[in-house]
């Protein structure tokens, strides 16, 4: 097992993994996500350990590597499903729990059931069950508005009424986006919300994350295999590989130095009309950002 990594010599960010901009407005906000010294094992494998972040309110956070370099892991961690065997955890300044409601989670896509009775608008509305809505007509009206408000966000408003079985798995994507976002969460989780989506849904569904960052200031940790279609959002990578991790700006993560040490093997990295192209990492097929699909 590899040793875990420090991140890179960042040229605007401490070493640790933490963002000093943490005002926002004039006010003090804690955190979006804060780890310190976090290790996570499954019996005797350790997935990574010594990981230290903090995430900032606004920040898109790109967490890539190979598979089982345990970037779901990480997120059930944050959303309190899975424990630390070392280290901390807090969201907004609070320990991770279960059935937080400052995290919105978009899950790893699959066809949502083929229901012919739920539509749209009900999937959305489950994104506020656990929020403290009354059961007068004033906050029905309200708990209506909202989800009207996120359909419209995900420009989903037109088949908001439509049974979920009958849509593609694109409208669908973004209808789990409606229904991450309509709590107005501090945090983000996506895990691989492009997945089986063509070139220009990508594009639509990471600008829509990205503009939700920008508008609320929810930080975003968003899990990929494939970096093109949201470089241009990105802040930081968190790129875990065997037990070890780099932290850091694209540039300064994305390189054949860098991720050669963190591979243990010769990687090169090469930028291709604004576009990453890695070469020789282990698994290559899985994670690596391939030269043909569209950004
Ligand atoms: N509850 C669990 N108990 C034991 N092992 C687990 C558990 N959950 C995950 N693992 C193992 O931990 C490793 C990391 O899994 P994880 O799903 O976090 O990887 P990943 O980086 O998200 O991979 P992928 O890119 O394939 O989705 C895998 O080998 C997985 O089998």
């Amino acid at each position: 097992m590899q040793r875990p990594q420090s991140s890179t010599e960042p040229t605007e960010h401490p070493t640790d993994g933490t963002r000093s901009d943490e005002t926002t407005n004039g006010r003090e906000r804690p955190p979006a996500v804060r780890l310190r010294d976090a290790a996570l094992s499954y019996g005797p494998r350790e997935l990574w350990r010594g990981l230290d972040l903090d995430v900032a309110p606004g920040e898109f956070l790109a967490v890539l590597g190979p598979n089982g370099a345990g970037k779901t892991s990480l997120l059930r961690v944050l959303l309190g499903l899975a424990p630390l065997s070392g280290g901390s955890v807090r969201i907004a300044g609070e320990p991770a729990h279960r059935g937080n409601d400052r995290i919105g989670y978009i899950p790893q896509q699959r066809s949502l059931q083929n229901s012919l009775t739920m539509r749209g608008n009900d999937l959305v509305g489950l994104g506020l069950d656990g929020h403290r809505w009354g059961i007068g007509l004033r906050h029905r009206a309200a708990r209506a508005r909202r989800v009207r408000e996120a359909l419209r966000a995900v420009e989903a408003t037109d088949y908001a009424k439509t049974p979920l079985g009958l849509l593609s798995g694109g409208e669908q994507q973004r209808l789990r986006i409606a229904q991450a976002i309509v709590s107005e969460p501090d945090v983000l989780l996506c895990d691989e919300p492009l997945l089986s989506l063509d070139p220009s849904h990508q594009r639509r569904v990471s600008e829509l994350i990205g503009r939700q960052t920008r508008t609320t200031g929810a930080a975003a940790l968003f899990v990929t295999h494939e970096i093109n279609p949201v470089l241009p959002l990105v802040d930081r990578v968190l790129y875990l590989v065997n037990g070890g991790f780099r932290i850091g700006t694209p540039d300064e993560v994305m390189n054949s130095t860098t991720l050669s040490e963190l591979y243990g093997t010769e990687v090169e990295v090469a930028r291709v009309g604004g576009r990453l192209v890695v070469a020789g990492a282990e698994n290559e097929q899985d994670h690596h950002v391939h030269e043909g699909g569209e950004a």
